[in-house]
């Protein structure tokens, strides 16, 4: 059998043609979308680049609005997207320290930030938080917090790094409670519409909080979340603990 005809009778060559068609109009769609980032970046000139709570709130609607294209795909497509758009509007840079098989890390930072941003690895998460805060515009990779990983104590008021926040999770989309990294930087918690917020606290605030969950544990405090968006701590938790405050957000996974 020839290129040229299916058995079905339907024509390669013309079902290609209909593909190059879409696809030429595709690249004028990114060619577009590219130049409005440049304009995205002047309009946001003195503050940081990367929005996540952004990026998550918009993969999370172009995957509601489709039910031909997974949302796995969707998050995939639009990560390399905003990847091209980050790089083209400052000096991003992504400092990873994952746990585990290094292709399977890799993966996971790739299918969330794409592949236009420079990745560096460090040995340690300590290592790598503290080379991100030493980048203004840089953002950490790290292990969620849990387990063995306390590196999330050096966040939060009485830290050694008070401004840096956990921002989002990783993978962005699947069923999990709970993500297997995050990503932390300088920028301002907002949220995505779909988050839990995450308190540092020595109170077991479970007590007072319907839907609180104990994530991580050191000698000295805990790491809750608490499922939706809170801009400042429930006056309760403070009533609780006066040195307790809200270190991040992580959006929910897309299902
Ligand atoms: O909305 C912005 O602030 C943008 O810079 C645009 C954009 C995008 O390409 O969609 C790029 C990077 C941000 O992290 C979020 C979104």
């Amino acid at each position: 059998m020839t290129d040229k005809t299916l058995e079905n009778d339907v024509d390669i060559n013309q079902v290609r043609l209909e593909i190059d068609r879409v696809d030429k109009a595709l690249l004028n769609l990114i060619a577009e979308r590219l130049e409005l980032s440049k304009a995205v970046r002047r309009a946001k000139a003195g503050i940081r680049v990367w929005r996540p709570s952004r990026e998550d709130s918009h993969v999370r609607e172009l995957a509601a609005a489709t039910q031909d294209t997974p949302g796995p795909l969707v998050s995939r497509i639009w990560a390399e997207l905003m990847s091209a758009s980050l790089a083209m509007q400052g000096p991003m840079k992504l400092h990873v320290a994952l746990d585990g098989d290094a292709m399977s890390s890799l993966t996971l930072v790739r299918d969330r930030f794409g592949a236009s941003i420079p990745t560096y690895t460090y040995p340690t998460a300590s290592s790598a938080l503290a080379a991100t805060y030493a980048d203004d515009e840089g953002v950490a990779v790290l292990p969620a917090p849990g387990g063995m990983q306390n590196w999330w104590t050096a966040l939060g008021s009485e830290g050694a790094m008070p401004d840096m926040h956990i921002l989002a999770g990783l993978p962005r989309t699947g069923q999990q409670d709970w993500p297997r990294a995050v990503a932390v930087a300088t920028a301002d918690i907002q949220p995505s519409g779909n988050d839990e917020t995450l308190i540092l606290s020595k109170a077991d605030i479970r007590a007072i909080h319907e839907g609180a969950a104990l994530r991580a544990s050191s000698e000295q405090r805990q790491l809750y979340s608490l499922p939706g968006y809170f801009k400042d701590l429930p006056k309760s938790v403070k009533e609780l603990d006066a040195t307790a405050c809200i270190i991040g957000v992580i959006p929910k996974p897309i299902g």
